[in-house]
C-alpha cells in the first residue's frame, strides 16, 4: 500500500534527516515510529505527504509514485493521507463541524471551499465521526473552548473525513496528560482497525507504541535500526536506538489509570 524506496532528505543546511529509507506497509497496518529527537521522524512523515519535498527517492502509495505529481495531482494525492497534528492545527475561531468539514477540502471545489458551504453528505458524515469520538454534543462550540484531548479528536475527524488510505499521525499526544494520551492512541488504533486503515504515528512515548501497534520501526540519524513487532523492543533494542538507558522502566506498561500493568522482559 505505502512503499518507500531509498528516500532521502538533505535539508538545505546540509543536515541528512533521511538516508535511503526502504520501507514497505501493508494496507491497514498501524507503525509507530519512534527515536530520538532529530532522528527523522517528522522528516519522514512530512516526506510522504510532501509537506517536506524529498531530495531523492519514491514514495509509492499503491500504484501512484508522489515525488515527481505536480500541483493538481499531489492535490489529489493528499487526500489519499490524512494528517493528524500535535498541536491539533485547528481554526480557533471557528466550530468543532466547520474545523471537521474543513477535512473535505480537498474535495468540493474552489468556489464552495471559498463560502465553506459543503453537501449534505459530508455534514452527515462529520455528525457520525463526531458521534463516534464522543463530541457530539461539542458540535457547535467553537476550537478554542475545548480541552487537549478533545481537540485532538476534532483533528482525528478532520482527518478521517478525508476519507483516506493512510493516516500519517505526528506526535499526537506530545500535548497531552498521560491518561488522555492512552485514551487518543487506543481511539486511532481502534479507528484504523474499524476502517482498514493504515498509519504511519510518531510518537515517543515507547510504552505507548507497544501497547498498541503492531509494528514498530526505530529512526537513529535519519535510518532505520529496528523494524518488527513491540515485543522485540528488548532493553539492548532501545539502546541501539537510543543510546544507553535504564530501560526496564520505560517499557513497563501502564493502564488507562496510571497503574504499571506488566513490565516488559
Ligand atoms: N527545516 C529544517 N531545516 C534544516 N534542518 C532541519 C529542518 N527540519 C529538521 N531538520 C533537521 O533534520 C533532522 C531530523 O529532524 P526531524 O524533525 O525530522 O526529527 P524528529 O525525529 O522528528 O525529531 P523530534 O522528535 O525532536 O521532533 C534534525 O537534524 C533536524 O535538525
Amino acid at each position: 500500500m505505502l512503499k518507500l524506496k531509498k528516500l532521502v532528505k538533505t535539508y538545505r543546511t546540509g543536515d541528512q534527516a533521511l538516508k535511503a529509507i526502504d520501507l514497505e506497509m501493508p494496507e491497514g497496518q498501524v507503525l509507530a515510529l519512534i527515536g530520538p529527537s532529530g532522528a527523522g521522524k517528522s522528516t519522514l512523515i512530512r516526506c510522504i505527504n510532501r509537506l517536506v519535498e524529498p531530495t531523492s527517492g519514491e514514495v509509492w502509495l499503491d500504484d501512484l509514485e508522489l515525488t515527481h505529481l505536480k500541483a493538481s495531482g499531489l492535490r489529489r494525492a493528499r487526500r489519499e493521507m490524512g494528517m493528524i497534528f500535535q498541536e491539533y492545527a485547528l481554526v480557533e475561531r471557528l466550530t468543532v463541524m466547520e474545523n471537521v468539514l474543513s477535512g473535505r477540502l480537498g474535495y468540493v471545489g474552489f468556489w464552495r471551499s471559498l463560502t465553506r458551504r459543503y453537501p449534505q453528505s459530508d455534514v452527515d458524515e462529520a455528525f457520525r465521526l463526531l458521534d463516534r469520538v464522543g463530541l457530539l454534543a461539542m458540535a457547535d462550540k467553537r476550537a478554542d473552548e475545548l480541552s487537549g484531548g478533545q481537540r485532538q479528536r476534532v483533528g482525528i475527524c478532520r482527518a478521517l473525513i478525508q476519507n483516506p488510505k493512510l493516516l500519517l499521525v505526528d506526535e499526537p499526544t506530545a500535548s497531552l496528560d498521560p491518561k488522555t494520551s492512552r485514551q487518543i492512541m487506543r481511539l486511532i488504533c481502534e479507528l484504523c482497525a474499524e476502517r482498514g486503515l493504515a498509519a504511519i504515528i510518531n510518537i515517543h512515548d515507547v510504552a505507548l507504541a507497544q501497547m498498541f501497534v503492531q509494528r514498530v520501526v526505530g529512526l537513529r540519524f535519519g535510518a532505520i535500526e529496528f523494524d518488527g513487532p513491540p515485543e522485540a523492543l528488548t532493553p539492548d533494542v532501545l539502546t541501539t536506538i537510543y543510546g544507553e538507558e535504564d530501560w526496564e522502566a520505560t517499557i513497563k506498561k501502564v493502564d488507562d489509570d496510571g497503574n504499571e500493568i506488566e513490565a516488559a522482559e
